[in-house]
This record gives structure tokens, C-alpha cells and sequence, in this order.
């Protein structure tokens, strides 16, 4: 007879101190006991003190609440001593004082009722909840929570980080915004509430490629609240903004990897307004969109042990001497044994012309013309729609025409409609760099990089893509040593759509690391293109930025190594 498996869930990495029994069912049909007991500071953001405190006080008794439920909703015929199967933990991340203590509680209940222990990853449980959920095979997950904010996609046995922010999470950067407004924790409810009375007015809006960042718009809601501009008015603006920026990068995400499934993962998932934005994009451009029911989208056991079930099934469990928390935990950190690589997403081989995530492009080589038009987006405030393909217009214009004057093969520009978002270039190239990745092209687009760096811009998206390579005309200012490849051959700069004008090295190495990334995600052999990539740039451009590059990739996010 087969017998459903059981798994006590345990989580505590910030506030919620919480157990839940998970009980896959022996009919197919599963279900997620929670028992939660919430921390709410007195005053200001969480305490890690207090909060672990909470979690001494709370852990014991959410726990024994779950495992009464096991024991009372036992099959009559489960001989097995134990009511669960194994005792799944939150280990990370979160704050050190706070997991230290549910560390502890996991082991002992892994001892006493003696089943294996499994140590789960917060974020990859807020996302695997939303999988399981939605029975999608491979979506895209965003994940929206207090000290997070990640956009993933699976792929080759770890879930990628394709975009994620540059500062704070995005729960974290609302209640900072509430506490200086004098609101208690958490924030985010507030300003949900608060906003529906609310007008537009305009506040800062960051997004680079699939990162995002909230600093300069939290700022300067603070700034418009001293300045007295209404409290609706700026929870409304920061709402439409803020969720605008995740939902913009949830669809370039979709678009890059080809995916067309979505899923939302994270306490700030709670609010309606950002579940109506990611709706409206999935809807229109025709994929999928699931958000799990509140309960399992603020922190709460449930997701802790149905992603510990599907580990625990895997074998995925650890030794007590193993069982170390980490404050900083990542989600591409974990080896995934729990499911299938077929659902692989096809991260930097992507169909953007097509399925466009900004635009929609007509291309007409026998004319030589290419028009692109910047659509409307239906989940943007209007205002800022408007604002956003106007600005966005002209600089592509602009900078497509800057770098022609920097010696960078680009597309002449034959037509600019910044009202109707509209731009006419000469169609160039005869194929992508992405169908014919050389090392020689590429180190020609690492000098490419250099000077536009050079003359304090970036291009901001640079991928295998946005690369054309063919004959064509040479540019006035193009000097002979910049036609490089055979045949009069030459590499060209497309989309800077994203790019803007900076004279920060970090947004130099940005540029080129999104550029490698986008190697990495196409080539079969990547390392000799990726060494020439360098060497272009070292020809022509900064050594600091080259250098800046290696710290960047030091910083841990960008594993690539499928093992
Ligand atoms: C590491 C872990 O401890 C952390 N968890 C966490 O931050 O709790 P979570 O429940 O996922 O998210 C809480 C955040 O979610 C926000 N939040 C809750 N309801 C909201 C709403 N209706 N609108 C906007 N934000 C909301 C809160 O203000 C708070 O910042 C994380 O996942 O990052
Ligand atoms: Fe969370």
C-alpha cells in the first residue's frame, strides 16, 4: 500500500514563526496545515534580538500545534512510530539569531521523533510554492518579499538568477518608506491601503536589463512627503512604480528565456495592485500567470514543508553535522534534485524580435529599413507609460547616433516619433553575432564597448543579439582599424534602448558583464570568446573597469556552472 509522505515544515528567518504538516495524500489530492504566530515590533523595522526572542517563545508552540494536527489526521492503518516522515527547516536566508534558534528546534524534533532532517531555502520555497500550485512545468518565478527580490528560471540544476535588485528588497524599501512616515511594521499593507485614494504624480523609475533598484525612488518619496505632497499621492505613485519596475523585468524575463509562465513568490505578493500589473502582462502577451493564495505567499511554514517533502522524497536530506544555517543563503546556491531537467529554460537563447518584451519590430531588408515601434503597456499608469516610451525613444535615437560618432558601427537613424514611440533605422547586417559567434567579432564589440564607455554612456542590454554582423557601410568617423574582420566585415551595435549616459566604472562593468553573461548563456565554448571580449576592451578602454569586472563576478550571483 502506498502511504502519502508527511513532512513537518519549520520557519523563522525574519518574523513568522510558524510550523506547518504538508500531507501529499495518497489520492493525489494534498494538503498544507499552517500555524503561524506573527512578531510585531513596537516600534521602528525587525529587531533581530527580539525577533529570535519571539521565535524562543513562538517556535515551541506553533510546532506542538502542527504536530497535534499530524497526529490527529493519522491514517488509522499508519503503523509508522513517527506522525511526519521528516523535519524540514528555513536555513536560510534571513537573520542569524532568528534561524539559529529554528536550526536548534529542527534538530531536536529530528532526534525525538527520529525522521531525517531537510534544509530548505527560503526563496526557493517561495518560489517552488507557487510551482507546485500552479502545476507549471517552467516558469519564470518572481519573487516579491520583505528583504528580497529576485526574477528566476531554472536551468541545468539550480534556479538562475536572472535579475534581481541592486539595493534593498522590495518589501524592505515600502516599510522604510512607512517608518518615516511614522506607520508601524510592516509597511506594506498600509500603503496598499493608503494608495487607493490616491493621484500620480511622477517619482524616479530604475531598471537595467533585468536588475532594478529601489534607492532613488524611495528617496525621493520621502522627499515629496516632507515636501508635502499628499500620503495617497505618493503611495499611490510609489505602488504604480515600483510594481511597474518588477513587472516590467518579470516580462523581459518571459521574453528572454521564451517562457510563457509565471508564477509569484514573496510577502509583497499580497498586494493586489502588483498581482493585477503581472495579470495584465501575462494577459497580454498570451502566458500563464499564478499567484499562490496569501497564506503561502507571506512567510509561512506551508512552503518550508512542501518543498521539504519534495527534497526529503529526493533523497535530499542532511546529516546533523551539516545541518549549519547561512544568513546569506542564495537561491542559485542549491543543487535541485527534486525534479527533472526537462524543464529547462532556455535562459540568453532568446526570441526577443519576435515576442518583444518592449517592442515590436518590422523588418524590411529588401527596402533596407527597420521600424520599431514601443508599445503601450496596458499594466502602466498611463502617465508613466507615456513617460517611459517617449524617454526611452529619444535616447535610443541619441545614443544610436552618439556611438556612430564614436567610431561604433551602428544603424543610421532615418526617422524619430518620440510621441508615437517610433524609430526608423537602416536595416543592417545579414545575421545576428548570436548565429555566428566568433572570436574575432566579439573582440571587436569589446572595443565597441570601450568607446561608448569611453564617451560616458552604456549601451545597456549588449547580448549576443543586439549584435549585427555583416557588410555594410562604413560609418564617416570609423577609422580603417576598426573593420576588422574579413571582407570588409563589420559588428554592430543595435537596441541601446536601455542605454543611458553614466561615469560610474560599476555601470562600464555592468555593460560588459551583461555582454559576457549573454556568451555564457550562448556559446557552446564560451572561455575563448569571453577572454576575447576582454581583450578588445582592453585596447581601446579602462583597465579599472576590467578590473571591476572581476569583482563584480566575485560577488557570487553569476554561477553558471551546472553542478
Ligand atoms: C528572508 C526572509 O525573512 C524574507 N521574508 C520576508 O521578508 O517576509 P515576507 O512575508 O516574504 O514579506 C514581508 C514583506 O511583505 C510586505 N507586504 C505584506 N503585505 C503587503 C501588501 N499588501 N503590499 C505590499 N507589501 C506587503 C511587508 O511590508 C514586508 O515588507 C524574504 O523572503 O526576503
Ligand atoms: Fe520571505
Amino acid at each position: 500500500m502506498s502511504t502519502a509522505t508527511r513532512v513537518l515544515g519549520i520557519e523563522g528567518t525574519a518574523w513568522a514563526a510558524s510550523a506547518a504538516v504538508y500531507d501529499s495524500g495518497r489520492d493525489g489530492v494534498d494538503s498544507v496545515f499552517i500555524e503561524t504566530d506573527a512578531y510585531e515590533p513596537d516600534s521602528g523595522g525587525i529587531h533581530p534580538r527580539e525577533a529570535a526572542e519571539h521565535m524562543h517563545d513562538a517556535i515551541p508552540r506553533v510546532v506542538e500545534r502542527a504536530l497535534e494536527h499530524a497526529r490527529e489526521t493519522r491514517d488509522g492503518d499508519d503503523e509508522r512510530s513517527s506522525p511526519v516522515d521528516a523535519v524540514a527547516f528555513s536555513r536560510g536566508p534571513g537573520l542569524g539569531p532568528c534561524l539559529r534558534v529554528v536550526a536548534t528546534a529542527a534538530r531536536a524534533l529530528s532526534q525525538t521523533l527520529d525522521v531525517p532532517l531537510v534544509g530548505v531555502n527560503h526563496m526557493v520555497a517561495h518560489l517552488e510554492i507557487g510551482r507546485h500550485a500552479s502545476g507549471f512545468d517552467s516558469p519564470v518565478c518572481l519573487n516579491a518579499s520583505g528583504a528580497n527580490a529576485h526574477l528566476l528560471a531554472y536551468r541545468n540544476g539550480r534556479y538562475r538568477v536572472l535579475g534581481e535588485t541592486m539595493d534593498t528588497g522590495v518589501g524592505n524599501a515600502i516599510d522604510k518608506f512607512t517608518r518615516h512616515v511614522g506607520w508601524s511594521h510592516p509597511g506594506g499593507p498600509k500603503v496598499e491601503a493608503t494608495a487607493e485614494d490616491g493621484e500620480y504624480v511622477d517619482l524616479p523609475y530604475v531598471v537595467k536589463g533585468m536588475d532594478f533598484s529601489f534607492s532613488g525612488i524611495m528617496s525621493a518619496a520621502k522627499q515629496a512627503y516632507d515636501d508635502g505632497v499628499p500620503v495617497e499621492d505618493v503611495c499611490y505613485s510609489l505602488q504604480e512604480n515600483v510594481f511597474a519596475m518588477l513587472t516590467e523585468v518579470s516580462e523581459r524575463a518571459l521574453s528572454l528565456t521564451g517562457s510563457d509562465e509565471l508564477v509569484l513568490g514573496g510577502g509583497v505578493g499580497q498586494n493586489a495592485r502588483l498581482r493585477e500589473m503581472l495579470a495584465a502582462m501575462c494577459d497580454q502577451r498570451a502566458a500563464s500567470f499564478h499567484a499562490p493564495e496569501p497564506r503561502f505567499l507571506r512567510d509561512n511554514a506551508g512552503m518550508i514543508a512542501v518543498l521539504g517533502a519534495k527534497m526529503y522524497d529526493a533523497g535530499d536530506t542532511l546529516a546533523l553535522e551539516d545541518s549549519r544555517v547561512d544568513p546569506n543563503y542564495r537561491p542559485d546556491q542549491v543543487p535541485v534534485r527534486w525534479r527533472s531537467d526537462e524543464g529547462n529554460v532556455a535562459i540568453g537563447s532568446d526570441d526577443g524580435r519576435i515576442r518583444g518584451a518592449e517592442a515590436v519590430v518590422d523588418l524590411e531588408p529588401a527596402a533596407g529599413r527597420v521600424t520599431k515601434r514601443r508599445r503601450e503597456k496596458r499594466y502602466r499608469h498611463p502617465a508613466l507609460d507615456e513617460r517611459l516610451r517617449r524617454e526611452r525613444t529619444t535616447l535610443e535615437a541619441r545614443l544610436t547616433s552618439l556611438a556612430r560618432r564614436e567610431g561604433v558601427p551602428t544603424p543610421v537613424l532615418s526617422d524619430v516619433d518620440p510621441l508615437e514611440a517610433r524609430l526608423e533605422f537602416e536595416y543592417v547586417g545579414e545575421s545576428d553575432l548570436r548565429e555566428g559567434l566568433t572570436a574575432e567579432r566579439v573582440r571587436d564589440v569589446g572595443r565597441h564597448l570601450a568607446r561608448i564607455h569611453r564617451a560616458g554612456f552604456v549601451h545597456g542590454d549588449p547580448t549576443t543579439r543586439n549584435v549585427r554582423v555583416g557588410r555594410g557601410r562604413a560609418s564617416s568617423n570609423e577609422r580603417p582599424a576598426d573593420v576588422r574582420t574579413e571582407g570588409g566585415e563589420r559588428t554592430y551595435l543595435i537596441d541601446f534602448g536601455l542605454g543611458y549616459h553614466t561615469d560610474h566604472v560599476e555601470d562600464y562593468a555592468m555593460d560588459l558583464h551583461v555582454f559576457d553573461q549573454s556568451l555564457v548563456g550562448t556559446a557552446t565554448d564560451p572561455e575563448p570568446l569571453r577572454e576575447a571580449v576582454r581583450e578588445g576592451y582592453r585596447e581601446v578602454g579602462d583597465e579599472s573597469v576590467l578590473e571591476r569586472l572581476r569583482d563584480v563576478e566575485g560577488r557570487g550571483r553569476y554561477v553558471e556552472d551546472g553542478t
